[in-house]
């Protein structure tokens, strides 16, 4: 059992890959633990494997996309654990949407365009609420729209009938059905425009303090998150580089790929100042990458870079801090 009661989700060492002549390796030894009610973001650029984890936790996983690694740990209310990697057929079924859901970038993906609202919210309560009555379930779901904002009649609406937004306001309310404890949101609110994105952001907010579920937020805007996240991690070619309180790492951000990112939009308060991308591109992850996976494009490298893989180190800031740099100690090992 984890010595810490607050943290609802563990992640060991997980790994995965996509099969091929050379596999590419998308997530390569990432662990970290999601507390009861936080919020943690995850960023970084495209390709760098924040879809496949999100897959990965939420054991969604497609051939070629293999898990060659690691353990994904969830723990009750009551301190039960459950190993999600080991759960097959009904329990892992019963576990997906009661413990723990997932909000995807495109809703009209995760909504059936031929059958109306109400009907889908209906399913998941014929499969998980088997006691109840098609006058509860029916009730539950007019509930659960107005808890995201939309009126309950909209339970005779078709997907299309209702706009990208409203769409994606359904799909988290049927997220929340079940009253999941840890909700995976990848992207939820890239496709929509910014002020509906917004509204929908407050949304979150407001029902994560209402109802006190963890979530891992999975974006590339790490402005965003800075906004949103209580803890931020930092996804370079398939590794945390840098995990961290989001309040604060604007100004001490550790690894020079945060500090990369941070300089590529625009600050905060809304001060001008010339907007920087990182030169250069991500590596190949179907090579081996011996040592950091940054030091190519990296403005402060030196020796032991090319050659030596950094670990995620704790920094010592206290929170938990830590970074895989060897700016900051040369302890790394090669994986
Ligand atoms: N089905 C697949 N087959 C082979 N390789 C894949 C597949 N899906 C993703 N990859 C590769 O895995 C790596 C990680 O991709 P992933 O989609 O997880 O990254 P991401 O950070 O979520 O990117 P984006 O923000 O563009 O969605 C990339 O190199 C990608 O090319």
């Amino acid at each position: 059992m984890s010595a810490d009661a607050d943290v609802v989700l563990s992640v060991e060492h997980l790994s995965v890959e996509y099969a091929g002549e050379r596999p590419t390796r998308a997530v390569r030894d990432v662990s970290f633990q999601l507390r009861r009610g936080e919020l943690l973001g995850v960023a970084g650029e495209s390709g760098c494997g924040k879809s496949t984890l999100a897959y990965a936790i939420s054991r969604m996983l497609k051939p070629p996309a293999r898990l060659t690694g690691g353990r994904v740990l969830h723990r009750s209310r009551d301190g039960v654990e459950t190993d999600l990697l080991a759960l097959e057929g009904e329990q892992l079924r019963a576990f997906r949407w009661s413990r723990q859901s997932m909000v995807f970038q495109s809703a009209m993906n995760a909504l059936n365009p031929v059958t109306t609202v109400g009907r889908q919210f209906d399913d998941i309560f014929r499969a998980h609420r088997t006691g109840w009555t098609a006058e509860r379930r029916r009730r539950r779901a007019g509930e659960l729209l107005e808890l995201v904002g939309i009126d309950p009649a909209r339970i005779r609406s078709f997907p299309h009938e209702l706009s990208g937004g409203m769409r994606q306001r359904v799909v988290i309310a049927m997220a929340l059905a079940l009253e999941p404890e840890i909700v995976i949101m990848d992207e939820p609110t890239t496709a929509l425009d910014v002020v509906v994105q917004r509204e929908i952001l407050d949304e979150v907010e407001r029902l994560r303090e209402q109802l006190g579920f963890s979530v891992v937020f999975i974006t590339h805007d790490l402005g965003l998150l800075l906004e949103i996240s209580d803890r931020l991690a930092v996804m370079y070619a398939g590794e945390f580089v840098e995990y961290a309180p989001a309040e604060g790492l604007a100004g001490s951000a550790a690894h020079p790929y945060t500090q990369g990112l941070l300089r590529s939009f625009p600050d905060l308060a809304g001060v001008r100042r010339e907007l920087r991308g990182i030169p250069g591109t991500p590596p190949d992850l179907r090579e081996q990458l011996p040592g950091c996976p940054f030091a190519a494009r990296c403005d402060q490298v030196f020796d032991p870079c090319a050659g030596q893989h950094p670990a995620l180190l704790d920094l010592d800031r206290g929170t938990g801090w830590s970074a895989a740099c060897h700016l900051h100690g040369l302890q790394g090992a090669t994986p």
